[in-house]
């Protein structure tokens, strides 16, 4: 392989009626095989700041209604304040586990259901806390004309990452939805351990 071939591509895109309003979805294929999607609603132009989400897969909280963390609430956040926007993307990059993996991440759950933390558990594994990349967001970004953005996210490593990729990240928004009982010693260690913005009061 020579190093001028993409490692990503775009491949199709489609009509995706949803709950909260009419999207798009847009499908992404890394080499190794990998798929990824984003939805997209409403218009923009390149000089415009458009409110997007990087939202890495938790098929636990995104699917099957788990309270353990606050992903799924978040995912459905995302697409209402898109939609009451009038505009706006969700990159869906399927990440499970923070890289890991769903099996994985239930081992870690299992460790983590007898005393460990998030970052306990992966690491007694033998993974790192956080295995994610965002590289493919550039690409998913230029495909669909967004150089500007406003990020819904707590964790400043995307924030971070995205600029490195040479995207304008003009502001973030925090998305503090979906604290429970179940998640909030998850939510703690997030802020204490992975540097999530959450504000202290909410977890209290
Ligand atoms: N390894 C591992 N992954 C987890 C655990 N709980 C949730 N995840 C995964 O973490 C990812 C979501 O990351 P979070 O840290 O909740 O949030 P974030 O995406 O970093 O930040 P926000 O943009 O603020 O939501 C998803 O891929 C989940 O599957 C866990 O205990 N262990
Ligand atoms: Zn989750």
């Amino acid at each position: 392989m020579t190093s001028s071939q993409p490692k990503y591509e775009y491949v199709d895109s489609a009509k995706l009626p949803t709950r909260w309003g009419d999207f798009r979805i847009h499908g992404f294929v890394e080499l190794n095989g990998q798929e990824h999607v984003a939805l997209s609603y409403g218009e923009w132009t390149e000089d415009d700041i458009v409110p997007i989400r990087i939202h890495s897969e938790c098929l636990t909280g995104d699917a099957l209604f788990s309270t353990r963390c606050d992903c799924g609430f978040q995912l459905e956040k995302a697409l209402q304040n898109i939609v009451e926007h009038g505009s706006g993307v969700l990159l869906y990059l399927r990440q499970e586990g923070r890289g890991i993996g769903l099996l994985n991440k239930i081992r870690a759950y299992h460790l983590q259901d007898s005393g460990m933390d998030t970052v306990e558990a992966n690491e007694h594994l033998g993974f790192d806390a956080d295995l994610r990349s965002y590289d493919i967001c550039k690409l998913m970004l230029d495909t669909l004309n967004v150089r500007r953005v406003e990020l819904m996210t707590n964790n400043p490593r995307k924030t971070d990452a995205l600029t490195r990729l040479g995207v304008d990240v003009v502001a973030r928004k925090p998305i503090d939805h979906g604290i429970t009982k179940d998640n909030k010693g998850y939510l703690k260690t997030k802020t204490e351990k992975l540097g999530h913005a959450f504000d202290p009061h909410l977890l209290k």
